[in-house]
């Protein structure tokens, strides 16, 4: 706590393109933020020392280095600070709380009590966001073969390929991870509640901001007659009162970057029903509801404080 009785937050990675987002909206809660010299802000004791000190970590980091960090806390035993991870590193550990307030009716709470959170993966948050809530439904067998085709804005990429794009000008568009086994697969195939995990093909604009998760179906082969409506029908239900995921009515075209700048998400359910198919599509910012945004609403859940209305 600081002085002013205002709970401490430290970002550890507060100089990447994630820390900046999240320090940006940190601005909106009753915190102090407190900083290394930047001249230290790899330094492992400098960062000790920080952690020591505040009620709250945010870290930005790569994997390896949010696991040094963890391992830093946990050999602070009573005294670690709460964490919340922006990493994949944690995100499917079952002693840590995943942050997707919006996946269950029980979850801010958990998000609430919980000492780790780790905040969800850009692409899990579309994909999740889409299929848990019909698989938990009865209505997309957890066993269906999912494909999930994905394109993100490059800040996805972090602080190189937003170099690398800028300096460079490009590529235009280009699918990668073609030898599949994204880092994301297990936390998409653990929270939709699939049994194996889907063929994921990611790719990449030239855009900074903003992304696109679709998932086609073949109706014939959901269990029943299951109706285009009925899934539409499925996710508004799930996520009604929502501020930040809506379930938005199909459309002819969708760009990936509309949502840039927001931390809000788009759900969508696309069909024909002469073809007895769909393609469900979630519209977000990577650095907004994929990442920031949802870190903004984790860190006041976290404080028992109600999150800001989303831009
Ligand atoms: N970009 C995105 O859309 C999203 C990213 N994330 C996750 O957030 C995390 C950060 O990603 P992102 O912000 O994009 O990456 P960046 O590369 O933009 O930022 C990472 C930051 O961490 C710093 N850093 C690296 N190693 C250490 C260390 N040992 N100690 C202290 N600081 C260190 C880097 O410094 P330096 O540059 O000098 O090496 C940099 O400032 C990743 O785990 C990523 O998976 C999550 C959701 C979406
Ligand atoms: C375009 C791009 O490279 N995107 C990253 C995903 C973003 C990221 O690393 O962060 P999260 O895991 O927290 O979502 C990737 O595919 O590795």
């Amino acid at each position: 706590m600081s002085s002013n009785g205002q709970a401490t937050v430290f970002i550890d990675g507060e100089a990447g393109t994630t820390g900046l987002g999240i320090r940006h909206r940190l601005r909106h809660l009753p915190v102090t933020v407190r900083s290394i010299d930047p001249a230290r802000r790899k330094d492992p004791d400098a960062r000790r020392e920080m952690m020591a000190a505040v009620d709250i970590v945010i870290l930005c980091l790569p994997d390896a280095a949010a696991k040094e960090a963890v391992a830093m806390a946990d050999a602070m035993g009573d005294d670690a600070p709460r964490i919340l991870d922006a990493s994949t590193a944690f995100r499917t550990d079952p002693a840590w709380v995943y942050g997707f307030p919006e996946m269950d009716a029980a979850q801010p709470a958990a998000i609430r009590a919980a000492a780790r959170v780790s905040n969800p993966g850009c692409y899990p948050t579309g994909l999740i966001g889409l299929l848990r809530p019909l698989v938990r439904a009865g209505l997309v067998p957890a066993d269906y073969p999912v494909c999930v085709n994905a394109v993100s804005g490059y800040s996805g990429g972090g602080r190189s390929m937003i170099e690398a794009h800028e300096r460079d000008g490009g590529p235009a568009f280009e699918l990668y991870g073609l030898g599949l086994g994204h880092k994301h697969m297990p936390e998409m195939t653990l929270y939709a509640g699939l049994a194996q995990p889907p063929v994921f093909v990611p790719s990449v604009g030239h855009f900074p901001q903003g992304m696109i998760v679709s998932v086609p179906l073949h109706l014939d082969r959901l269990p029943g007659r299951v109706a285009i409506a009925d899934l539409h029908e499925a996710l508004a239900a799930h996520y009604r009162g929502s501020d930040r995921v809506t379930v938005a009515e199909p459309c002819a075209k969708l760009a990936a970057d509309a949502l840039a700048g927001t931390d809000r998400m788009e759900l969508r359910v696309h069909g024909n029903d002469a073809l007895r198919q769909v393609v469900l599509t979630a519209r977000l910012d990577n650095l907004g509801k994929g990442a920031s945004g949802a870190a903004l609403q984790n860190v006041a859940l976290m404080l028992g404080l109600e999150p800001p209305p989303p831009v």
